[in-house]
């Protein structure tokens, strides 16, 4: 069976780029050190895809990826497994290796990653226990990337489901959320997905209320030219980490 590659897959690497090294940045992974480290990191709607791990997992000791649907669960277990048909990251991981300082370790990075992530679980962020049947420890981190937005049908369900993802980290744990602003739809192939616009001051509020502090957030602004042209409406990126307080 033909590999899948990049040039078939919808997330193409402008976006991985600039939302993989915003990740490898909040690891620590330039610098090697001052990043976020720990036990339990817990991604939140990890899709198919792994690009938001591969910093991680050289600081974090166990990795739980979760999703709604089961075609992505099952599109992540074949990479882990290597399974025939996976999907080829080799690209996205040799990307981050260098932007790590190691390019020429991306086949290790890659196993490491396999070793960490445990288990990849059902998730529904618009329900109060989100993992729900699952039980975890509180993680140390929580990780959500393009997520929110897709899953959210209004800004108050919104609300709640930082509510309800919060139930998953400890108190003074990191939570490290990615996504776009203003984006009304995103395209996978000839797929058309609704999303919800997020806004900064939203978000932002919205993370406060809740007890959150905003440790660091950057924006990207949309390139003038990206692979995403009319696969998506969005007029910024962010990257955000912020801690719990209580
Ligand atoms: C745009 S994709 C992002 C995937 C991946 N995190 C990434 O960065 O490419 C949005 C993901 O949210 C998931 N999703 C949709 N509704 C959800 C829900 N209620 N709870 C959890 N995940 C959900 C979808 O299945 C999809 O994998």
């Amino acid at each position: 069976m033909k590999q899948k590659s990049l040039e078939t897959f919808p997330w193409r690497p402008k976006p991985l780029e600039s939302l993989g090294a915003a990740v490898v940045s909040a690891a620590g992974g330039r610098t090697g050190g001052g990043g976020l480290k720990g036990k339990l990191l817990i991604d939140i709607g990890s899709g198919p895809t792994i690009y938001q791990l591969l910093s991680a997992c050289e600081t974090f000791e166990v990795i739980v990826a979760s999703d709604y649907t089961d075609k992505n669960r099952q599109e992540l277990e074949k990479w882990l497994k290597k399974e025939p048909g996976a999907f080829d990251w080799s690209p996205v991981v040799k990307y981050v290796c260098e932007l790590e300082g190691n390019r020429d370790r991306w086949a290790e990075k890659e196993e490491r990653l396999r070793k960490a992530v445990r288990q990849v679980l059902k998730c529904d962020i618009l329900k109060e226990r989100p993992l729900e049947p699952a039980v975890l420890p509180p993680a140390n981190c929580l990780i959500s990337s393009l997520c929110l937005e897709a899953a959210c049908p209004t800004l108050g369900a919104c609300r709640d489901a930082l509510r309800h993802i919060k139930t998953l980290l400890r108190p003074r744990g990191h939570l490290v959320l990615s996504g776009t602003f203003g984006s009304s739809f995103y395209m996978v192939g000839d797929k058309w997905f609704p999303t919800l616009p997020l806004e900064e001051k939203f978000l932002l509020e919205a993370l406060q209320e809740i007890s959150f502090t905003i440790e660091k957030l950057e924006k990207a602004p949309r390139a003038a030219e990206t692979l995403l042209d009319n696969r998506s409406d969005y007029t910024r990126m962010f990257f955000l980490v912020a801690r719990r307080g209580d």
